[in-house]
């Protein structure tokens, strides 16, 4: 790796250390009871703590900020879905210790979230944990996943094709260092954020059947998720 690969790597895994969810709300997971209102209300501090913490990240990307501002909303806007299921599956799988893990699964299977949500969920963090991913990679497969160029509304698409390219290089020299012995690891790893979009479909579904329920969301949920 170059110098200046390094130096971009160490950018982005700092920002992502630097900003963590805040350890309150994952104590909460523990103490509250587990009515699903309770379970909800939690869930919605998770969320919304995460979604400011994945906006700390992002503006820590090198290069982010030198976006076009519309460019930069609606990159925020398109990938915060997948990027905090990314998150939450990297928590679940590795940070949080075991309790937390079972608890936070129970609140979120009785939080009103419809089962057919559920399983693929559950498979996504599955196949997360499985891939064992080093804290770098995921910081880097994170800021991939902001960086992509397609999401809706992107107006100038070369330039963050340029920056996302410069991550996917890295990522791609990172994953032979650190998994010499699986050839195909790096592609898998991309494989995974094919699996994010699905997720994201659902996601939707899910925030309508939680709407239908007549479910209080925060302002900036609804802001970057267009509820109204
Ligand atoms: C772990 C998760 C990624 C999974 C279950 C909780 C999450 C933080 C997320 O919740 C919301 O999106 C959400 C949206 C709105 C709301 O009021 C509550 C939660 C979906």
């Amino acid at each position: 790796m170059t110098k200046e690969q390094r130096a971009l790597m160490k950018a982005i895994v700092d920002a992502y250390n630097r900003h963590q969810i805040p350890q309150d709300v994952a104590k909460k997971l523990l103490q509250e009871q587990y009515s699903a209102e309770e379970n909800f209300l939690l869930l919605t501090e998770m969320a919304t703590s995460q979604v400011q913490v994945l906006v700390e990240f992002t503006k820590n990307i090198p290069g982010f900020l030198s976006l076009d501002r519309e460019d930069q909303i609606a990159l925020l806007k398109g990938s915060t879905v997948e990027a905090m299921f990314l998150r939450s599956a990297q928590v679940f799988s590795r940070k949080m210790p075991n309790g937390h893990t079972v608890v936070l699964e129970e609140r979120i299977r009785k939080s009103g979230i419809p089962d057919e949500f559920m399983t693929p969920m559950f498979n996504f963090y599955k196949s997360i944990g499985e891939l064992h991913m080093v804290q770098e990679e995921q910081a880097i497969l994170t800021a991939i996943t902001i960086l992509m160029p397609d999401r809706p509304y992107v107006k100038d698409h070369q330039a963050v094709e340029r920056l996302q390219e410069t991550m996917l290089n890295v990522l791609r020299k990172l994953c032979v260092l650190q998994h010499p012995q699986e050839q195909q690891y790096f592609a898998r790893l991309l494989g995974r954020l094919t699996e994010l979009r699905t997720l994201s479909h659902y996601h939707a579904e899910m925030l309508t059947s939680w709407k239908m329920n007549d479910h209080k969301f925060t302002p900036l949920l609804c802001e970057i998720w267009d509820v109204q």
